[in-house]
């Protein structure tokens, strides 16, 4: 029976660990701070829970809109809600330590077999088998012999040392959940998808936010058009963004936290989230030793079927880079097993990959990107739609946001696609169906959609680029 080790049980290993058992592996998870990994207990699942009650708020203050009005007779319901931020703090944490056990559960179901500790490469790994040493919490060693392994450790969050977190105001995005007070203004350096995450939730639970965003607009990374959308949004609900503007130091005096800028502005609050970005978790891991090569930014090179430089050992999910997504380490994990015990399978590829940023209203993107188009790389017409058109949108009083199709020109094939607003994350899904299921405009077009509904943009999107009449 081929033994497999996997160090690391977050989405990359445990869904890796799940599928070399049913493929007949001897299969070892060794994790040190709980299954489920980050993406589990303080990244992915508590952000996203918080974001549930952000969701509520940004109804509940929407609702006067549409004839709902609560007992303040103002009728305003963002000065008569109140956030209880220990309640909603414990609830996360409940929900995210329930969500670990259950895996902890599936797995143990099965067979697999779990060490709490730390894991490292040992003697002849790198030579396509090879020992891991795990070194258990009270600080005993165990080798364990294995055919493969799987490196899966993840990543942390980037600190500088100007900008060190206390735990109490100048807080990493896995220390919110530790506040039980509704902060009277929270900073939020950086405006990747965690900071504007984090920025639009604390705003929409009534909270003062200033975003410090280093680039000229907010989600660098993401499409243009949705980016702009959601700035505005976030700035007429009331939020300081701060563009251009880097951050050289954070510092904390008493209850007061000073954000100082490289152009020596200052911005003052009473908290800071420090959203700048992951290290990946590579160091202490005997990787260099086994043969197994780092980029220039400490994350380990693999490829499409998640094979390291060294035989025999195999890497998934954020210590790799890449599209760090729970989904994405989750795929490479099971790709990297598939592979080592000799299943069919499928390279990873990247371009049917959807995503979701989280804010409101939610971005989600899947396949070529409109950046791609423009600069020439990929050849495809495109269609934008504004959702205020749509009659759905009208009735539930969504004014912004818009569903952009990319299709191939001649045959209509869709290749990618964006949707901003409520739900978006539900929304993409036919675009990311029509995008590995190679769908054209015209199939997309001939589908019945529900009337009214969100989803009818995407079809009248489509029709917009039918070829055929
Ligand atoms: C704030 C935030 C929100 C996010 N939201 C989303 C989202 O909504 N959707 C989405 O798809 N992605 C989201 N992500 C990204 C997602 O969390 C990651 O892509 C995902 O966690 C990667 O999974 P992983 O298995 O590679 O690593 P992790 O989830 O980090 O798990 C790694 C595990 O390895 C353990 N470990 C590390 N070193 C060792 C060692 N030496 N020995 C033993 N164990 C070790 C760690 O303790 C951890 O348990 C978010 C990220 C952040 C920061
Ligand atoms: N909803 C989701 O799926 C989700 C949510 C959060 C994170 N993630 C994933 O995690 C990964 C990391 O995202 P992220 O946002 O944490 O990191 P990031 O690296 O994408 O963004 C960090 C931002 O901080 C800025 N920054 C760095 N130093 C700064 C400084 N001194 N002053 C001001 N700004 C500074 C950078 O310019 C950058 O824009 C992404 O790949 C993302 O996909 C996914």
């Amino acid at each position: 029976m081929a033994r497999v080790v996997i160090i690391g049980g977050g989405p990359g290993g445990y869904e890796a660990a799940l599928v070399a058992h049913d493929l007949g592996a001897e299969v070892t998870v060794v994790d040190r701070d709980g299954l489920g990994g980050s993406a589990v207990l303080t990244d992915c699942v508590p952000s996203k829970t918080l974001i549930a009650t952000s969701d509520v708020m940004i109804d509940m203050t929407a609702a006067p809109e549409l004839g709902i009005n609560f007992e303040d007779p103002s009728g305003d319901a963002a000065t008569t809600i109140k956030v209880d931020l220990g309640t909603v703090n414990a609830r996360v944490k409940a929900l995210a330590a329930a969500q670990s056990r259950d895996i902890e559960e599936r797995l143990s179901r099965r067979g697999i077999r779990i060490m709490k500790g730390v894991g490292r490469l040992g003697k002849g790994a790198g030579a396509g088998g090879g020992q891991v040493v795990a070194t258990a919490p009270d600080g005993t060693d165990q080798a364990l012999d294995a055919d493969a392994v799987l490196i899966a450790t993840g990543a942390h969050p980037r600190t500088l040392p100007t900008a060190q977190p206390d735990g109490e105001r100048i807080l990493t995005w896995e220390q919110v959940y530790d506040l039980t007070e509704v902060p009277s203004h929270m900073i939020v350096v950086g405006s990747g998808v965690t900071g504007a995450e984090f920025a639009s939730a604390y705003l929409s639970l009534g909270i003062e936010v200033t975003l410090v965003s280093s680039r000229d607009r907010v989600l660098p990374g993401e499409d243009a058009d949705a980016a702009t959308v959601l700035e505005d949004v976030l700035t007429r609900r009331g939020m300081h963004v701060l563009g251009k503007s880097r951050m050289e130091s954070v510092t904390r005096e008493g209850d007061t936290v000073t954000v100082t800028l490289t152009d020596g502005r200052q911005v003052t609050g009473s908290h800071c989230i420090l959203a700048l970005g992951s290290i990946p978790n590579t160091q202490g891991l005997g990787l260099e030793e086994a043969g197994v090569q780092l980029d220039d930014g400490g994350f380990i090179r693999i490829d499409r079927v998640s094979r390291t430089t060294a035989p025999g050992v195999y890497a998934a999910g954020d210590c790799t880079g890449g599209f760090m997504l729970a989904s994405v380490a989750a795929m490479a994990g099971r790709i990297a097993m598939r592979h080592f015990l000799g299943d069919a399978v499928r390279p990873l590829n990247l371009r049917e990959v959807s995503s979701n940023v989280f804010t409101s209203p939610e971005i989600a993107t899947v396949g070529v990107t409109q950046a791609q188009i423009d600069k020439g790389e990929e050849i495809a017409e495109i269609v934008r739609l504004d959702l205020a058109g749509n009659p759905r949108a009208k009735m539930q009083g969504v004014r912004d946001g818009f569903v952009k199709i990319f299709a191939r020109p001649g045959s209509g094939t869709i290749v990618g696609g964006v949707v901003v607003g409520p739900r978006a994350s539900e929304l993409i899904h036919p675009i990311a169906l029509a995008v590995s299921a190679n769908i054209t405009v015209d199939q997309m077009a001939a589908s019945y959609t529900v009337y009214p509904s969100m989803s009818g943009s995407l079809a009248e999107a489509a029709r917009r680029l039918h070829h055929v009449d």
